[in-house]
């Protein structure tokens, strides 16, 4: 129960008080009666009660204004405290930093231990409580000096040496990536893969007959994973743009020129399906114009190669290209020092534990090396080839899994090595600490804004209140803020508002951000709320479960399972478990369970319209009721439909009819031609020249207005 509310309930009963009578007290008081006696019932810092009698005090009174100051208590504050926090530095509880926001403007139901406080309010509770505040040294552990580990400045051009290229395929979906990467590592991919759609990114090293060495990053094709495919761009030293020679230039072939471009890299067109008896090459490479892709015959200086991924044609002429751009584009490595690297993919494996795919690309990555990425670490402890097999090391364009990181990197973060783990542990320390210094100031003004419009609305509120006494005012105020208690979160299920709360959890980073993107794209909040509430990286455990269960969500599942007994949970406690290997299949589930949450659309069937010609006086007991005669002009009316009364544009009637009759029978249905007799359910002004519409209301499902574009 709130303060406000049990002060109210009369727990601590209100009487009329004086506000200068207590002005001097360090907290607010609340005057009250115990037994017969008027009493002074003050609170103060140390929480117990005090009674003072007040008839003929005011002699005490006086001396309680020149008592000597005593040492105030001193409470060290800084900002984003939380109340929890700052009761702690009080040394006192909850409830206390309750009372002593009570006669102001805060929201006091809307404060929970966590909620962070505005400065004036940190301070207001203080002061209120007789203490007296102290910044905290804050602004020593804010600019505390910067720990971070970067890069390292360009290399001496004397210790570079040449490196494969790291070339990444990309296209338009079933153009032939996977086909095309397949036939390259002679391997089966395509096979395997849910619904023939590449889920994450690996990666593989090709060596041509004269030595050279290319590795390929494998790229996702389906349009959810864009920023996966963005991020293998940032990495990549040349794409390979595949495109079938059958259907020609598509959406994601020009998604993937724009990669290109944004990423600065070179481009080599693969025009594959070049077996097919549609195929037509050369309308590929003049659509490609289109967008800037010069292949070599038209005076350009892209390489175009005629390949058929699924026969194998050609393909050396591919590689020998890639190798050919690669000497011009003079890649170039240092291979010793601290390694540099990239994250591309990272997951979870059930007996290496974290594991991430990294691309080297710089210095020379052994076992045994630190690593840093992001706000995780690693002492290397196993480093896998494309093929799983163990290796020592990884000179720079090599893609390797690296096992021994401490928590999970995601995709897309800077690998460093740093020299011992303690240094991890300080760079991590370091980074988590700008992070929450980051989050902490931006909590702060979004928080400020909120109080900011809060004390706007109660400034207002206060306007219209202001010719009640104090007492009155606060009842009202509470009253009138019942109703926005009532929305709280905890409350927010009895809400008008639909909503969906969504649990995502997905086999790799990557999969989970594919999923989270589409999510973003979501806009029909109108219709139904969509919330996660919770996502992460593994099967599902019980604490998706509970979550869901809280929140009365969904679990949504990409590539992960569920054991016996989480699904028999979930059964139990009634919570949507949904588990997918196919992205659109995913999709087309949540998009189901939206529409599904959405009341159903009622659409009007007009099945009639007639013409009033005169109006008739019956007596209906001993009332005289208006009786509408009319001739159906259009259609047929049904007496169990709605009717509508038309005069001019007007709509002056909507109900039902009591009866309907032709001569003398009751009709159940009057058609196109024939003349009837209508009494309306109720009064109902009638005249000659008004119109009758005839309809049926017909409820249809709601399908939700969310495309995410697949
Ligand atoms: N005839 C012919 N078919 C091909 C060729 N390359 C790929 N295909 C077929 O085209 C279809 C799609 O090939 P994929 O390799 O899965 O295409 P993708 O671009 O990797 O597709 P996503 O992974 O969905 O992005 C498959 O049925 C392949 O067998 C080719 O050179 N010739």
């Amino acid at each position: 129960m709130s303060v406000m509310s049990s002060v109210i309930r009369g727990t601590r009963r209100l009487v009329h008080a004086d506000p200068a009578l207590f002005s001097n007290f360090p907290f607010p008081a609340v005057f009250c009666r115990a037994g017969s006696a008027d009493s002074l019932l003050t609170c103060q810092p140390n929480r117990k009660f005090a009674f003072k009698h007040v008839k003929g005090q005011k002699k005490e009174q006086k001396t309680q204004k020149v008592k000597p100051k005593v040492d105030k208590q001193e409470v060290e504050i800084r900002q984003g405290m939380t109340v929890a926090a700052l009761a702690e530095a009080m040394n006192r509880d909850f409830d206390h930093v309750l009372e002593a926001l009570l006669n102001t403007s805060v929201h006091l139901d809307s404060l929970e231990k966590d909620t962070v406080l505005e400065e004036r309010w940190i301070k207001e509770v203080v002061t209120q409580s007789g203490m007296k505040f102290r910044w905290a040294k804050l602004s020593a552990s804010r600019e505390r000096p910067n720990r971070d580990a970067c890069r390292r400045p360009p290399a001496d051009p004397t210790l570079l040496v040449p490196r494969p290229p790291v070339v990444t395929i990309m296209g338009h979906v079933d153009h032939g990536k996977t086909t095309l990467l397949d036939s390259l590592r002679k391997s089966q991919i395509v096979s395997t893969e849910a619904g023939g759609i590449t889920q994450h990114i690996g990666a593989f090293l090709v060596q041509l007959p004269t030595g050279e060495k290319i590795t390929f990053l494998d790229t996702p094709g389906h349009a959810a994973f864009s920023s996966m495919r963005a991020r293998g761009a940032n990495a990549t030293d040349i794409i390979v743009l595949v495109v079938a020679a059958d259907d020609g230039v598509m959406n994601q072939t020009v998604e993937s020129i724009e990669h290109a471009r944004r990423a600065k890299v070179p481009v080599i067109v693969a025009v594959n399906k070049c077996d097919k008896p549609h195929a037509d090459p050369q309308r590929v490479k003049q659509e490609l114009l289109a967008h800037d892709i010069v292949c070599e015959e038209f005076g350009g200086d892209v390489q175009a190669i005629h390949i058929s991924a699924l026969k194998g044609d050609n393909l050396l002429a591919l590689a020998e290209a890639t190798v050919a751009l690669a000497e011009v584009l003079e890649l170039k490595a240092e291979p010793t020092g601290p390694v540099e690297g990239l994250v591309i993919e990272s997951r979870t494996d059930k007996g290496k534990g974290p594991v991430t795919t990294a691309i080297v690309q710089r210095g020379t990555l052994k076992r045994g090396c630190v690593l840093v990425a992001g706000k995780s670490w690693a002492k290397v402890r196993f480093l896998f080839d494309e093929n799983g097999c163990a290796v020592r090391e990884a000179g720079p364009s090599t893609v390797v899994e690296v096992v021994g990181w401490k928590e999970l990197p995601s995709a897309g973060e800077t690998i460093l090595e740093v020299e011992s783990e303690q240094r991890a542990r300080e760079v991590v320390e370091w980074r988590s600490h700008d992070e929450e210094q980051r989050k902490l100031q931006e909590e702060q003004s979004a928080i400020e804004q909120k109080q900011k419009l809060h004390l706007e609305e109660y400034r207002r509120e206060r306007e219209g209140l202001s010719h009640l006494s104090w007492r009155q005012r606060k009842v009202a105020l509470y009253r009138a803020n019942k109703t926005r208690f009532a929305t709280r979160p905890s409350e927010r299920m009895q809400s008008d508002q639909l909503s969906l709360p969504l649990i995502v959890k997905g086999d790799v980073d990557g999969s989970v951000e594919a999923i989270l993107n589409i999510l973003d794209s979501y806009d029909a909040q109108q219709q139904c709320e969509l919330e996660v509430v919770h996502f992460g990286i593994g099967d599902i455990s019980e604490n998706d479960v509970n979550v869901a269960e809280m929140f009365g969500g969904s679990i949504y599942g990409f590539n992960v399972a569920a054991n016996r007994g989480i699904e028999q949970l979930a059964a139990r406690k009634g919570i949507p478990l949904r588990l997918h290997s196919v992205i659109y299949k995913l999709v087309d589930q949540l998009k189901e369970e939206l529409s599904a949450k959405l009341p159903p659309l009622v659409s009007e069937n007009i099945t009639g319209e007639a013409s009033v010609v005169a109006i008739f006086d019956v007596t209906v007991g001993k009332k005289k009721v208006a009786v509408a005669g009319c001739r159906v002009q259009k259609g047929q009316l049904d007496r169990r439909f709605r009717f509508r009364l038309i005069r001019g544009r007007d709509t002056v009637w909507e109900g039902s009819l009591a009866a309907m009759r032709h001569h003398k029978d009751d009709m159940q249905t009057v058609r196109a031609g024939m003349e009837c007799g209508l009494l309306a359910d109720g009064d109902v002004d009638f005249r000659a020249g008004d119109i009758v519409v005839c309809f049926e209301e017909v409820a249809a499902p709601q399908v939700t207005s969310w495309d995410p574009g697949f």
